[in-house]
Order: structure tokens, then sequence, then C-alpha cells
């Protein structure tokens, strides 16, 4: 069997830069690795990004935005093809899984738009436990200097908001979520990859 690593936070975290550099640590290691994400770039992440992710016409339909619970039910639909065809398949053939996001951030983020966490965490049952979370903790001020200059899609001050209520879920979820392990994304990009790998090499070798 092989290993499921899961990389969470808030947006601009850090997570694409740290797992793109797990992958590549465990690659000059000799593991066949699998760097992937949610939502995906398949049919289920692209009608994601078109009906939740934009702030256009293109996320409401017959007048009014798609509602939360929709939103839901597409993430998990998305996660429930990754899961069946990409992530089962790999933990099966003994590969390093690594996704950058996951149910977890169904929880964090879905939760924050006021639906119920028990629904959701019963909605996401299907998802593979993976052997660890790395949640990549930092205040919403550093991550939003971080996006700066990224596409803001809806007003700045209403999205800080969102961010601030999505940070505590996750380390609420944290405390409730044995597999995740809280890093302190503020540090420099080498130093947090150095946290993570102490993590990987603890939790996972440590046997
Ligand atoms: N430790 C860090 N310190 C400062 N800037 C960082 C750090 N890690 C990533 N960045 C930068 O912050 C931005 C967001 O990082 P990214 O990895 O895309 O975050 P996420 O995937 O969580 O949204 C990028 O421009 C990236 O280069
Ligand atoms: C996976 C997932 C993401 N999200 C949110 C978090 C992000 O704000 C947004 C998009 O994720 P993001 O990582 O920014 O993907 P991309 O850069 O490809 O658009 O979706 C949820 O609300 N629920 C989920 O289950």
């Amino acid at each position: 069997m092989g290993t499921f690593i899961v990389i969470e936070g808030i947006d601009g975290a850090g997570k694409s830069t740290q797992a793109r550099l797990l992958a590549k640590w465990f690659e000059e290691r000799g593991y066949d690795v699998v760097l992937t994400k949610e939502p995906t770039d398949t049919a289920f992440g692209k009608l994601i990004r078109k009906l939740v992710l934009t702030g256009g016409r293109e996320g409401i339909i017959d007048g009014a935005r798609i509602s939360h619970e929709a939103e839901a039910l597409l993430f998990a639909a998305d996660r429930a093809e990754h899961v069946a065809k990409l992530i089962k398949p790999s933990i099966e053939a003994g590969k390093v899984v690594i996704s950058d996001r996951y149910f977890y951030s169904s929880l964090a983020y879905q939760w924050a738009r006021g639906l119920d966490l028990e629904w959701l965490i019963d909605l996401n049952r299907f998802a593979v436990r993976p052997d660890l979370v790395i949640l990549l903790d930092l205040p919403v001020k550093e991550s939003m200097k971080r996006i700066n200059g990224r596409s803001i899609k809806t007003e700045f001050d209403k999205i800080a908001e969102l961010q601030k209520k999505v940070r505590e879920n996750y380390l609420k979820l944290a405390e409730r979520f044995p597999e995740m392990r809280i890093v302190n994304a503020l540090a420099s990009v080498e130093d947090i990859h150095n946290d993570i790998v102490a993590l990987v090499e603890h939790e996972l070798f440590k046997k």
C-alpha cells in the first residue's frame, strides 16, 4: 500500500508551493509520486470553476447564485471521481499521493458558508482517510499579501472575513481529526518544507 498525504490551508497559505517541494523530496528518494489537487481539472472541476468560483453571470442559475448545498454536492462529486479514478488506484499501486486540498476543504469552507458540519462529514464519508494532513496555518492578513495580484473574485473585505472563518474552522477540525498536523506557514518556504519533512519522517516512517 502507498501513502496518502494532503496539504490544506486558506487561499495563499503556500499549499501548491509546499506540495511541489514535498513531491520532489519523495521523487529524489525513489518514490513513485502522484501530485494532484482539488478542485480537479476534470469536467467536474471545470463545472465547479464555472458555477462556484466565478463572481460573474456564470455562477447564476435562474437569476440566483447556486445554493451552498449545491456547491457542497459539486465539490463532493468532483472528489468522488478523484478518489475512484486516481487516489484509490494510486495508493493501491503503492504510490505516494500528495493532494493540494481534499475533503477538509469542504468541511472548512462549506461550514464557513453556514452549512451543517455533521452533514458535510457524512456527505464526504466515501473519501478514503489520508495518512497525514498538513495544515498550513497563517494569519489571513499574510495570506492576503501573498495572493495580492491574483484575480480577486469578490469584494476584498468579504473574502478576508470568510478566510478568517475558514482559518478558525481548520484549527477546530485539527482538534477533531487526529491525522491533521498544524504547521506554522508564516516562515520561509524552506523552513516550512523542513518542518513538513520532519513531520513526514516522524509520522510515516516511525515504525
Ligand atoms: N513561505 C512563503 N513566504 C512567502 N511567500 C510565499 C511562501 N510560500 C508561498 N509563497 C508565495 O505566496 C503565493 C501563494 O502561494 P501558493 O503556494 O500558490 O499558495 P496556495 O496554493 O495555498 O494558494 C505565491 O506567490 C507563492 O510564491
Ligand atoms: C476542494 C474545495 C475547495 N474549495 C474552495 C477553496 C478555494 O477558495 C477554491 C478554489 O480552490 P483553489 O485551491 O484556489 O483552486 P484553483 O486555484 O484551481 O481555483 O475552492 C471549497 O470551498 N470546497 C472544497 O471542497
